[in-house]
């Protein structure tokens, strides 16, 4: 049990850290809590709280990555290097994907309720 309250807590620490030093919590957070917002507003259906949870965890989840891997190479290899340039484009390009992707589901899980709401009149 103390076992895993250990993992839990190093694990809420590297969040904590993430989210206060990369600004890209900064779009993330805010843009998820006003999707759950919505979400709770519209009433939506399981699948669609499914699809949005899904994709919101996978874009948060590649950033940690991502975060995890610029502050490895800070440390390990602080100094100019092409080969280590790439490395992080890709990682960088991980979390793009992952964005793009929660961007299309949002629109699919979120875009015909609010249309029913907005101009259909409910
Ligand atoms: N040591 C390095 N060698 C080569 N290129 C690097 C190196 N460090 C960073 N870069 C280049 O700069 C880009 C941005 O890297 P950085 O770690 O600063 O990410 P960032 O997203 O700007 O940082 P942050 O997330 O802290 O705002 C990388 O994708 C890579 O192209």
């Amino acid at each position: 049990m103390n076992r895993w309250y250990r993992k839990f807590a190093f694990a809420s620490h590297g969040l904590g850290h993430a989210i206060r030093t990369q600004n890209s919590f900064w779009v993330h957070v805010p843009v998820t809590i006003v999707v759950i917002g919505l979400g709770a507003w519209l009433q939506i259906e399981s699948w669609r709280w499914v699809a949005i949870i899904l994709a919101t965890s996978i874009v948060m989840s590649a950033e940690l990555i991502n975060t995890s891997i610029e502050e490895i190479v800070r440390v390990v290899h602080p100094t100019h290097d092409p080969r280590i340039g790439r490395a992080l484009d890709v990682a960088a390009a991980g979390v793009l994907i992952a964005s793009a992707g929660a961007v299309t589901v949002g629109l699919i899980a979120l875009g015909p309720p609010l249309w029913n709401v907005l101009i259909a009149g409910g």
